[in-house]
């Protein structure tokens, strides 16, 4: 196991210190006058991504420094140690193993001295059997109509994937399915999906790794519920229920047929399962092929993220730039801004995945940590973005890094509306970088006509600091590969801050405190007995809340 260092006691840590100081003082605009060749030294090339990450604060001496720290901070060992399955998420006692389930070297993965090579080989063969059944219509429901509607039905990881890569992937989904995604407990959610599909055509997926989360549990009760009104004969769930799951007991105890269990395994972390059985609904709507195309994209990065020195290693460079801003400026916060409307779920995938994974407060020897680690993560496509809440990231209090990610084609070559969101994403990353200086804005008020006085008074305003960061993310076409790559280069992202921050990425404790109290509510709730065992906060409010219903 790679060892257990509080970065904060490391050399390059105090040094990055000292030099944060300087570079406080730097203009990025200043950097590229004094530069000629920097856009070059600081964007990298993969296959059909370029990553631009010049638009930042940093400077060579920076970057020597961030990789000193990935290097004392044993980035290598730590690496080396989540491919070759060590038991790296300790307090799960379990292997980090989602590089397996897109791994195709023919190379044997271990985990607990068992080679899951053929286990995972033999699930995307089951889903793949299955893929093509039901697309050629072999498969058909009980009242002999081919599947027409899949209704994935997960919450948290058993959801966002799949539904952020669906909806990314819409122009390759296969003709003739629909594909829809249930996840909140609200009974609206289910209510509203319901009536859009019929009983006969449908296929549900309870994609549940535990089989026990209330929210999918509740909901998969309702679709059986729905569908049985209407086959009135239990025989017939067998045609339109599968599970994708890790807990055979429990699939069986629902009632779904062993036949129809899509199985993973407890090395997969919920937010970084779509590559598995959990990715069943990725494949039936937009192919088996397709899906395999992804999960090939993502190998790409893996061998990327493995084998290149730091320097070069794009997720590396992502997660050090970032943990700069995050650890020597005070920065809270990172925007997603996808310009491209088909990925408008991919900030809110990388929501769960950074902040579940890194929004821990103790470190690997079980002591605070007293420094920042995981950020806020949000965004909205662009430009949508641009007339929500950019005028914060120009000019507000809060410094707030984005990375701005754009496919240089389009899937919809309508008119001049690419151009036009291709504009937009180049002005912004520059408009957040040179500003507008006071000289610039006095000089545009003169030339509207404003006279000193109005000129005076309104300039303060007009003002942009500038100095903003940004990633520009340049993407040939968004394709399963060029996906499948993307997302890797987040996943691997989140690893690298959590070696370096010396905490757990993968278990998530922090969701099990809500989940508990709301189970001894929930029988409080079932009758009009007044409420006296919480505080009077909680206590007033369930007790309005039964006055009111
Ligand atoms: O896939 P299941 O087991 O239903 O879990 C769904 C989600 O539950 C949440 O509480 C988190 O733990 C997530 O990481 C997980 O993806």
């Amino acid at each position: 196991m790679f060892p257990k260092i509080n970065p904060t006691t490391t050399q390059a840590w105090k040094n990055l210190e000292d030099h944060a100081a300087q570079m406080k003082e730097v203009q990025m605009k200043s950097l590229f006058a004094e530069d000629a060749e920097r856009f070059q030294k600081y964007s990298h090339r993969f296959q059909d991504i370029l990553i631009d990450f010049s638009k930042n604060i940093i400077s060579e001496e920076t970057l020597k420094l961030l990789l000193a720290l990935a290097n004392e901070c044993k980035l290598k060992e730590a690496i080396a140690a989540m491919f070759d399955g060590e038991l790296i998420n300790e307090t799960e006692h379990r292997s980090v193993l989602h590089t397996a389930l897109r791994n195709f070297s023919s190379k044997a993965v271990y985990s607990e001295g068992k080679d899951i090579m053929p286990d995972v080989k033999s699930v995307q063969a089951q889903m793949k059997a299955f893929c093509e059944k039901i697309h050629s219509g072999q498969w058909k429901g009980y009242t002999g109509k081919k599947i027409k509607y899949i209704v994935n039905i997960g919450i948290g990881g058993s959801d966002l994937g799949p539904f952020m890569v669906t909806e990314a992937l819409k122009p390759y989904w296969v003709a003739g399915i629909q594909a829809y995604f249930v996840s909140n407990v609200d009974g609206t959610h289910i209510a509203e999906t319901l009536k859009k599909v019929t009983p006969d055509e449908t296929l549900f997926l309870i994609a549940s790794k535990t089989f026990t989360t209330q929210e999918t549990m509740t909901n998969a009760h309702t679709a059986r519920e729905w569908f049985l009104a209407s086959a009135k004969d239990e025989t017939q769930i067998a045609k339109h229920f599968a599970a994708l799951s890790t807990n055979e007991k429990e699939v069986v105890k629902f009632g779904i047929d062993k036949a129809n269990m899509f199985q993973f395994w407890d090395w997969v972390g919920g937010r970084y399962s779509l590559w598995s059985a959990i990715g069943l609904s990725i494949a039936l709507t937009i192919g088996y092929d397709s899906f395999e195309e992804l999960l090939r994209g993502a190998y790409s990065v893996d061998e990327h993220f493995r084998s290149t020195t730091f320097e070069k290693n794009i997720p590396v460079l992502m997660a050090l730039i970032s943990l700069w801003y995050i650890n020597f400026f005070g920065v809270q916060t990172e925007a997603i801004l996808p310009y491209d409307q088909y990925l408008h779920r991919f900030a809110a995938y990388f929501q769960q995945g950074n902040m579940e994974s890194n929004g821990k407060s103790v470190d690997r020897n079980g002591e605070e940590v007293e420094y920042a680690t995981g950020p806020i993560i949000w965004g909205e496509p662009g430009t949508n973005g641009q007339h929500a809440f950019y005028q914060l990231i120009h000019q507000g209090t809060v410094l707030i890094p984005c990375d701005f990610i754009a496919p240089a084609q389009t899937h919809n070559p309508l008119g001049d509306h690419h151009a036009k969101l291709l504009s937009n994403f180049f002005a912004q990353t520059e408009a957040l970088m040179n500003g507008k200086t006071e000289e610039e804005v006095e000089e545009e008020l003169r030339k509207s006509g404003k006279n000193p006085t109005e000129i005076a008074r309104l300039s303060p305003f007009k003002i942009f600091n500038g100095n903003r960061p940004t990633n520009s993310i340049l993407v040939k076409k968004i394709t399963p590969t060029t996906l499948g790559q993307l997302i890797a280069f987040y996943e691997h992202k989140i690893f690298v801050q959590g070696v370096v921050w010396n905490i757990f990425s993968f278990d998530q404790w922090g969701v099990e405190l809500g989940k508990q109290l709301a189970n001894t509510i929930l029988p409080e709730l079932e009758n009009e007995a007044k409420i006296s065992s919480h505080d009077s906060s909680t206590n007033g409010l369930i007790n309005a809340f039964k006055q009111m219903r």
